[in-house]
C-alpha cells in the first residue's frame, strides 16, 4: 500500500462511515473527581452532528474511575485496585446517565458496553461483541464503550482505553480511529518541555516514534499517556484504519477531517481480524518453548502449534487465555490461545495426538494452540 499525503488520509477521515472515537479521562472530568457536564456536552453536540451527516460512531468513553472518587468522598484518584473499581462503579454510572441527557438533546439513543479482555479475546465472545456494536449501529444507536474497571481483574485487563478504542476500530470495521486526549496532538517532546514540536502527520507510525521522545500522563486522572496513543494508532495503522489524534475540544474539526493534531497514515488495506486481537488485547499469562521443527512450522505461518513440538512450559494459566510461544533459544516467536490449562501441560508434552487419545482421552487430542488463535510476532 503506497504512503498517502496528509491530504488524502484528512479526507478519508472526513468520508469515514464509521468512526470510533475514544475520549480520555482528562477531558471529561475535573481533577476533583468529578464529571465536567459543559465539556461532556461538547462532545456529544460534535458526535451527534457526525451522526446527522449519515456516520455511524462508536464513543470508546473513559472517565468511571475519574468521575466516581469525587462523589465518594477521595480527594484524589485512588491507588488501590479495589477503590478503584469502587470508584468506576459509581463513576459509569454517572457518566452514563450524562450520556443519556446529552444525546438525548438530539434524538440520539446510547447502548453501554463494558468490556473485559477475557470476554472479548474467545472467538465466540469476539463474535458476539461484533454481533451486538453492529446491531445498535443498524439501530442508529451510539454504543458506548468502556473497560468493565468494576470487575476486570488486574492480571488480564487492557487498562487503558487507546488500546482498546483501536481494537474496537477494528472489530467494527471503522474507517478512522479519532483520540481526543487533553493536548492537541503528538509533540516531539512532551509538550510541556520547551522547544518541543508538534508533528502534523506521521506516513509510517511504525518508524516514526524514534523522533519523538514520549513522557507520562499528563493530567492526575488519565492512565495511558502517549504509549498507548501510539500503541493504538499503531494497531489502527495496521488494520488499516487512519487516526487522528487531538484536544477533545477539537472533536468537530477532527471529524470533519480538517487540519488539526496529529494525523497517522494507515500502513495496510482494511481488514478485521480476530488474530490481531489476540496479538494486541492482552498480556501472555505463560510461556510455550517450541522445539526447533515447531519453530520452523510456527514461523511458516498456518501451523497449528502441537504439544508433540512443546518442551516447556511456563506459568499459571487456563485454557483460553493468551501465552507467549517461545523458541529454545528464547526468541519470541507469535502470542495465541492455549488451549490446555496449564498445569495440564506437562503430561502433554512430546507427544502427539494419537498418544494424547490414548493416553489421555478424545478431548486432549487437539493442537496446544490452534493455528486460529495464533499470531505471529
Ligand atoms: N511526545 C508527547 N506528545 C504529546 N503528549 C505527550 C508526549 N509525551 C507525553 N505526553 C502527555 O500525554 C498526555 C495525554 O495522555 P493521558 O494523560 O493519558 O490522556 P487521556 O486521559 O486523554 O488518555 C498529555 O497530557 C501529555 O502531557
Ligand atoms: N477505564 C478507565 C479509564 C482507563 C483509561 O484509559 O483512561 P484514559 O487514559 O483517561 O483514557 C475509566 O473509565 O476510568
Amino acid at each position: 500500500m503506497s504512503t498517502q499525503s496528509q491530504n488524502e488520509v484528512r479526507r478519508s477521515i472526513a468520508e469515514a462511515r464509521t468512526i470510533v472515537v475514544k475520549v480520555g479521562s482528562s477531558s471529561l472530568t475535573s481533577s476533583s473527581g468529578h464529571l465536567d457536564p459543559d465539556r461532556l456536552f461538547g462532545l456529544v453536540s460534535a458526535i451527534a452532528q457526525t451522526v446527522r451527516m449519515d456516520a455511524r460512531i462508536v464513543l470508546v468513553s473513559s472517565g468511571a474511575i475519574a468521575a466516581g472518587f469525587g462523589p465518594l468522598g477521595f480527594g484524589s484518584r485512588p491507588t488501590d485496585v479495589a477503590t478503584q473499581q469502587a470508584a468506576a462503579s459509581v463513576g459509569q454510572g454517572l457518566l452514563m446517565s450524562q450520556y443519556e441527557t446529552a444525546f438525548a438533546r438530539y434524538g440520539l439513543k446510547v447502548g453501554q458496553i463494558l468490556i473485559t479482555a477475557r470476554d472479548t479475546i474467545q472467538a465466540t465472545q469476539y463474535r458476539n461483541v461484533q454481533r451486538t456494536l453492529a446491531r445498535l449501529l443498524e439501530l442508529g444507536v451510539v454504543p458506548i464503550v468502556n473497560e468493565n474497571d468494576a470487575l476486570a481483574s488486574n492480571e488480564i485487563r487492557f487498562g487503558d482505553n487507546d488500546r482498546l478504542s483501536a481494537l474496537v476500530a477494528n472489530i467494527v470495521r471503522a474507517d478512522a480511529l479519532v483520540l481526543l486526549t487533553d493536548v492537541d496532538g503528538l509533540y516531539t517532546a512532551p509538550p510541556k518541555e520547551p522547544g518541543s514540536r508538534q508533528i502534523p502527520y506521521v506516513p509510517n507510525v511504525m518508524d516514526a516514534l524514534d523522533n519523538v521522545r514520549i513522557g507520562g500522563t499528563g493530567s492526575n486522572v488519565g492512565t495511558g499517556g502517549m504509549v498507548t496513543k501510539l500503541e493504538a494508532a499503531r494497531v489502527a495503522a495496521v488494520s488499516g484504519i487512519p487516526t487522528v489524534l487531538t484536544k477533545a475540544a477539537n472533536a468537530g474539526p477532527a471529524l470533519m477531517g480538517d487540519r488539526v493534531g496529529t494525523v497517522f497514515a494507515p500502513i495496510k488495506p482494511r481488514g478485521t481480524s480476530r488474530r490481531l486481537w489476540i496479538g494486541f488485547a492482552a498480556d501472555p499469562r505463560g510461556t510455550l518453548v517450541a522445539d526447533a521443527g515447531a519453530a520452523k512450522a510456527v514461523r511458516g505461518g498456518r501451523a497449528s502449534l502441537l504439544s508433540a513440538g512443546v518442551v516447556g512450559v511456563t506459568g499459571d494459566f487456563s485454557a483460553g487465555d493468551p501465552v507467549l510461544i517461545v523458541d529454545e533459544h528464547g526468541n519470541k516467536l507469535a502470542k495465541g490461545l492455549s488451549g490446555f490449562d496449564s498445569e495440564e501441560i506437562p503430561a502433554t508434552l512430546g507427544r502427539t495426538s494419537a498418544q494424547l487419545r490414548k493416553l489421555l482421552g478424545a478431548e486432549y487430542a487437539h493442537p496446544l494452540v490452534h493455528r486460529d488463535d495464533l499470531v505471529l510476532l
